[in-house]
């Protein structure tokens, strides 16, 4: 495996098919890529099938034995089952979605090899979901979770963004996937350097400390030093890129944007290389030096600054 500099090897790819979306949901990092707002038919410019199978069989030769697709919202690429059935066999094939349009396709994704799903689910209330989503689709949402594990996807994982506008929705959301087997919870650290916003941050300190008061068990992933609480038989996982100091030491992912350019971290886009014409040494090269360069973002390249936020790492400004 290919490690960099921090001594993280790099094991996974988080693909983004697309940074079209039919949610406008107000916390949107859209993996670092800017506003899901558009026109939502297929673009001239994001990555064809063949482009994406290329660039995984390239990494697959340095060792990387996971792929995440996602977006966007990647089930809006109508060649996704074709890009699943031709992902390298030995990759994990795991899809991050918003779950609207697992109803009447989830079975077809399964066949063509697809192995876990997350579904972004906010709240369980209905009214609260389309405040944050600014979309109507919480019951296609929920069929779409069903969809999910009527076609054998186990887990299933919820992810849930906690921050102001839904903090008040965890309890009830540990309770859901304690009561649903099959169901698994991911709380998601609000990221607000995309996006703005800081002040919709809330203390995940206090989520940790609750599920630690109401956990039977507990357990460390060792991908980004996330804990993993056991609540009445139901699995909760934080990530939380912010508030642990350990999160991007054990950071081992690379990205790469709809348009075919690789990327070091989710919250960086000063430091994207182009994959060229897309042949295989072309791919090789990029890949080696978006690996070289990499550092990890909170700690390193974002510094404390004596208020208690976040600045630039001085010796990363005059790079
Ligand atoms: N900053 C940061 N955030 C991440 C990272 N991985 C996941 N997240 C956050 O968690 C969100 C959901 O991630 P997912 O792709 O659904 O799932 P996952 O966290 O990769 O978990 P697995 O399915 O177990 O691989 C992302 O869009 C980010 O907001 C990461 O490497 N860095
Ligand atoms: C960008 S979306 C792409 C995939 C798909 N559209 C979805 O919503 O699941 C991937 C994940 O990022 C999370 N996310 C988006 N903006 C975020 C932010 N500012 N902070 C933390 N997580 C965020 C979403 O909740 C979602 O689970
Ligand atoms: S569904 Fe996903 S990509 Fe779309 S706006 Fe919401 S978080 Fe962003
Ligand atoms: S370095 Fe940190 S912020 Fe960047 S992708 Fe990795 S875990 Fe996320």
């Amino acid at each position: 495996m290919r490690e960099d500099s921090f001594g993280r090897e790099v094991s996974g790819v988080r693909v983004s098919l697309t940074d079209r979306c039919n949610f406008d949901c107000v916390y949107c990092h859209n993996e670092g890529l800017g506003d899901t707002r558009g026109p939502m038919d297929a673009r001239d410019h994001e990555m064809s099938a063949d482009d994406v199978v290329r660039f995984l069989e390239v990494v697959e030769e340095y060792g990387v034995d996971s792929v995440k697709f996602t977006g966007g919202e990647p089930m809006l690429r109508d060649d996704l089952e074709e890009i699943i059935r031709r992902t390298p066999e030995s990759m994990e094939v795991s899809m991050t979605t918003n779950g609207t349009f697992l109803p009447g396709r989830a079975e077809a994704l399964v066949d063509a090899g697809l192995e876990r799903v997350n579904v972004s689910q906010d709240a369980l209330d209905r009214e609260q979901f389309k405040h944050v989503t600014q979309s109507g689709a919480y019951d296609r949402v929920l069929e779409g979770v069903d969809a999910a594990l009527d076609a054998g996807l186990d887990p299933v994982k919820l992810n849930m963004v906690v921050f102001e506008k839904t903090a008040g929705y965890v309890e009830g959301m540990v309770e859901h996937v304690a009561e649903n087997s099959g169901l698994q919870l991911q709380l998601i650290e609000f990221m607000p350097e995309l996006v703005g916003k800081p002040e919709w941050a809330v203390d995940i300190d206090r989520v940790h400390d609750w599920l630690a008061d109401e956990a039977d068990e507990i357990e460390h992933r060792e991908m980004h030093d996330r804990k993993r609480y056991w609540v009445n038989g139901g699995m909760v996982e934080i990530v939380d890129p912010v508030g642990n100091a350990n999160f991007c030491a054990n950071c081992h992912r690379v990205r790469v944007t709809h348009e075919g350019y690789l990327k070091g971290c989710l919250n960086r886009n000063d430091d994207l290389k182009s994959m060229g014409e897309m042949t295989k040494p072309e791919i090789q090269e990029a890949f080696e030096r978006t690996v070289d360069e990499r550092v990890p973002f909170y700690g390193e390249y974002m510094v404390r600054d004596g208020d208690g936020g976040w600045e630039v790492n001085e010796k990363y400004v005059t790079a």
